[in-house]
């Protein structure tokens, strides 16, 4: 693929100790993601997609191999690269405005410019009315929206999302794919965005890494040749369900996802 590489996976690999013995979760992973590129990454359970996030992540350390930033090795946890769970991870003591204004750069900045740009995330995920709420006061949907925005207004060069959708009920879910699609259209970003769901990879990404368990491994690399404004109606397409059906038998042919 054309473009500048921003995010190299180099010869990745990562064992676990356990009480028995040696776990071979990831093996010899290697990818380029160029920049502002969105890839979508699916596989069994197991097949070791968050232990190869939270490498790239900084948060675990590779057994073997090495990642590269814009061409700097990852040593740890960077503001570069941002990071958005499954999990809501809000501040409950923080409203919404203040939670995505937690995700700035220099935290301190309480610039009209900074204000600003906070009030523009809240807005590109539909919370403006609920600025002033806390975490509590607010539905899954809304608070992963919280999360995204978050993860956005910090600007970080590289967005990486373990299934963040994971725990939301279809309708939001395909409000938040459209969301994120369109944001990511309007502010190019690159992404790297894990999901059990065929549909929302094929969606979201321009490319597909389908892995394979025991031990983790890239099966195969599938381009989505499909046109953008991208929306719920483009898997109605006739070219998306051809790319379905390949990927749901490159995933079902292996373990049960
Ligand atoms: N801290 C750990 N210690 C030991 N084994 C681990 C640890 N973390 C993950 N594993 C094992 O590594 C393998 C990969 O786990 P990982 O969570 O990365 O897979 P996954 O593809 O994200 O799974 P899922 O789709 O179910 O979330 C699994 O077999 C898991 O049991």
């Amino acid at each position: 693929m054309a473009g500048q590489i921003k995010l190299a996976i180099k010869h990745i690999s990562k064992t676990y100790q356990s009480e028995r013995g040696e776990m071979l979760a990831l093996h010899d992973i290697n990818l380029g993601i160029t920049e502002n590129e969105f890839v979508t990454v699916i596989g069994p359970s197991g097949c070791g997609k968050s232990t190869l996030l939270n490498i790239i992540a900084g948060l675990e350390q590779a057994t073997t191999g090495q990642i590269f930033c814009d061409g700097a090795a990852v040593e740890g946890t960077g503001s570069e690269r941002g990071v958005v769970f499954q999990q809501y991870a809000l501040f409950p003591w923080l409203t919404v405005r203040q939670n995505v204004a937690f995700g700035l750069k220099i935290r301190q900045d309480k610039s009209a410019a900074a204000m600003a740009r906070v009030a523009r995330y809240i807005d590109m995920v539909g919370l403006t009315d609920f600025a002033e709420r806390y975490p509590k006061e607010l539905s899954g949907g809304m608070r992963q929206r919280v999360a995204i925005a978050r993860a956005y207004a910090a600007d970080p060069a590289v967005l990486l999302m373990d299934e963040p959708f994971g725990a939301l009920d279809a309708q939001t879910r395909g409000q938040l794919q459209e969301e994120l699609l369109k944001t990511w259209e309007k502010e190019q970003k690159t992404c790297f965005f894990i999901t059990h769901d065929v549909d929302e990879a094929i969606l979201l990404g321009q490319r597909i890494v389908i892995m394979d368990a025991r031990p983790g491994t890239v099966k195969e690399i599938v381009n989505v040749d499909l046109a953008y404004p991208r929306n719920q109606q483009t898997r109605l397409s006739e070219e998306f369900l051809a790319i379905k059906k390949h990927v749901w038998e490159q995933v079902y042919s292996g373990a049960a996802v």
